[in-house]
């Protein structure tokens, strides 16, 4: 399955402060001999028709792994979370005249061929990836048509993914092993470059 998905903007959210990595853009960490993040956009990059980074800060330190490809700063100030890097991809899918925002953590480099065109036919509206039984609710697929909704909830504090997606509906789908498997900590960069190695 894949395919390019007319419709979806596809956001590696970057936007974090890595705290448990020690600081710094965990998405630009080799991994088999790349930066996190291009593994993470080989796999993206068939499945949506249009690409952007997350992130805040200097947007030039992504240029050379991610050349051309737009950084949305979080519309909001003081590192609210991730859901400020889905609303930045919501307004950007808007003014693209995009439906659909599909959302990656960069730390999570390792997601399905199929996870577009999975999520896209299980969303009602909101359709979030899950593995062994739990939910990875920053990778999910989000319409662009929710964003000022979002903006409201997140201006009287709403922070956390979970349960704004669920207040509108968000339909898990499940994926066999651990595709969504992530790297928190410099000890967590081990399992995937194993995993990576045995081929996930
Ligand atoms: N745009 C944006 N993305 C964020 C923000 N906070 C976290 N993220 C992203 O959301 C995903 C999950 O974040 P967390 O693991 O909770 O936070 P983190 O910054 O990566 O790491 P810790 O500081 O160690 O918790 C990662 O891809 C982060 O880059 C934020 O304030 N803005």
């Amino acid at each position: 399955m894949g395919g390019t998905r007319p419709g979806i903007l596809a956001v590696v959210l970057a936007g974090g402060l890595a705290r448990r990595m020690g600081g710094g853009d965990k998405t630009l960490l080799p991994l088999g001999g790349q930066p996190m993040l291009s593994v993470l956009m080989e796999r993206l990059r068939p499945q949506a028709a249009a690409f952007a980074i997350s992130a805040n800060g200097d947007p030039s330190r992504f240029a050379a792994v991610a050349p051309g490809v737009p950084v949305l700063a979080d519309p909001l100030p003081g590192f609210p979370g991730p859901l400020a890097g889905v609303l930045a991809g919501m307004d950007h899918a808007a003014s693209l005249g995009l439906d659909m925002v599909l959302t990656v953590p960069g730390d999570t480099p390792l997601v399905p061929m199929d996870l577009a065109a999975r999520l896209h036919a299980a969303a009602s509206p909101i359709a979030c990836a899950a593995s062994a039984g739990r939910m990875h609710p920053p990778v999910a697929l989000w319409p662009a048509g929710l964003r000022d909704d979002l903006r409201a909830a997140m201006a009287t504090g709403e922070g956390k993914v979970s349960r704004w997606a669920a207040r509108h509906g968000c339909m898990p789908v499940e994926w066999p092993g651990d595709p969504f498997l992530n790297a928190n900590a410099p000890e967590d960069l081990a399992a995937l470059e194993a995993a990576m190695a045995r081929g996930a």
